[in-house]
């Protein structure tokens, strides 16, 4: 098999959306799957065909969910930079409802729908303020990020909805940001979306939606195979106070699709400097962006050598002519040679999704494993 590539685990995957699932209805919970996680057709199909709505940030998102059997009537679609034929897209697509981020999205979101002499379906986007205690490039929901509108903002638009014919408003949404651990985080967001919910009067209305944000383990993705849904949504369910009649929907992405994939790479060279062993690899962070934009950890394997123990440290680097194009710093492992294969781990979310071709390398392939077992590597 030519490297690199992504491997998907699709026994892992059913198995993380049947526990996902099964804690989300103990509570009667809707969760949409948020497609900018991994938008690879093949999960899809299985998402979609699980029962998940989608949740989608861009017309063309809305294009392959519905492509890969995701339900109009289970699409939401959020962003603060929607343009006018996407807009125009979602409505004529009578998808469940757009999630609405400012007064004037608002106001062009009414035209479009008046023009089209259909009913726009939609859900304010408040920005919380809430601080989702992850790393600053994934927070969301603090006043300084882009995201949203203010509840005074919501108040405005909630006061006058009756007077624009074509919208129906069906409530408001909410998102603070992605890799979230820490489950008193969600703890904050329910009590600030009980405050908001007061103020606003919304509870009558039929949709409250809390976005995502569940985090996986980087650092122990062989044991903390599947997220911790328990946790999560029995915190939501202690401490959200809701309408009587509102639904509650989640966008989860990563939690649902992170540990099921692995980036395979192959090791090109060794050299060794003055400071540092570097392992440099045929992946490079057109295929994994994360540790170069966030500083993010994944844990890294050489699964040559598995039966070796680890003696030294490397960078492990890929081919890209930037400093940051590097998966790990100072990465124990065993004694590592050309032509040896590293798997990244926890790769299912955001990798994929945020490959390029910089300096036009091509894209990795994906490979499906549907025995739940790793692939071996060839020597
Ligand atoms: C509006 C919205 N919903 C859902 C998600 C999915 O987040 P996660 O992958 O952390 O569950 C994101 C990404 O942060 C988002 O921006």
């Amino acid at each position: 098999m030519q490297t690199p590539f992504y491997q998907y685990d699709l026994a892992l995957l059913n198995d993380t959306l049947n526990a996902a699932v099964a804690q989300a209805t103990r509570y009667g919970y809707t969760i949409h799957y948020a497609l900018k996680a991994n938008a690879n057709p093949a999960l899809l199909k299985i998402i979609s065909g699980a029962g998940f709505g989608a949740d989608c940030v861009s017309g063309n998102e809305i294009k392959v969910a519905l492509k890969n059997g995701f339900k109009p009537q289970g699409i939401v679609f959020a962003g603060v930079g929607k343009t006018d034929w996407e807009i125009e897209y979602a409505i004529e697509q009578n998808i469940q409802c757009i999630h609405c981020e400012s007064v004037q999205e608002f106001q062009v979101i009414e035209q479009i729908a008046q023009k089209l002499n259909k009913t726009a379906s939609i859900a304010l986007r408040i920005n919380p303020n809430v601080d989702a205690n992850t790393h600053k490039s994934i927070t969301t929901g603090l006043k300084e990020n882009k995201f949203g509108m203010s509840a005074e903002e919501a108040s405005l638009i909630l006061n006058s909805a009756n007077k624009y014919k074509n919208i129906n408003l069906v409530g408001l949404h909410f998102h603070i940001g992605s890799q979230i651990m820490n489950m008193e985080v969600f703890k904050n967001l329910a009590l600030e979306v009980n405050r908001i919910q007061e103020r606003l009067q919304s509870k009558a209305l039929p949709y409250l939606n809390l976005g995502g944000g569940l985090g996986i383990d980087y650092i122990n993705p062989s044991i903390n195979r599947i997220a911790d849904f328990e946790g999560y949504f029995k915190t939501i369910n202690q401490w959200l106070n809701p309408g009587k009649e509102q639904t509650i929907h989640f966008e989860l992405g990563r939690s649902l699709v992170g540990q099921c994939g692995q980036l395979y790479t192959r090791v090109l060279y060794t050299k060794t400097t003055k400071s540092r062993n570097f392992a440099i690899v045929d992946a490079g962070m057109n295929a994994l962006i994360r540790p170069a934009l966030y500083g993010a950890i994944h844990r890294i394997e050489n699964i040559s050598k598995i039966e070796y123990p680890t003696i030294a440290t490397y960078d492990v680097v890929g081919p890209i002519c930037e400093t940051t194009d590097c998966f790990g710093e100072q990465v124990n492992l065993p004694n590592t040679e050309r032509g040896d294969l590293l798997v990244v781990h926890s790769c299912g979310a955001y990798a994929e999704s945020m490959a390029s071709d910089y300096n036009l390398r091509e894209r990795p392939k994906s490979v499906f494993n549907h025995s739940g077992l790793a692939l071996l590597p060839k020597h």
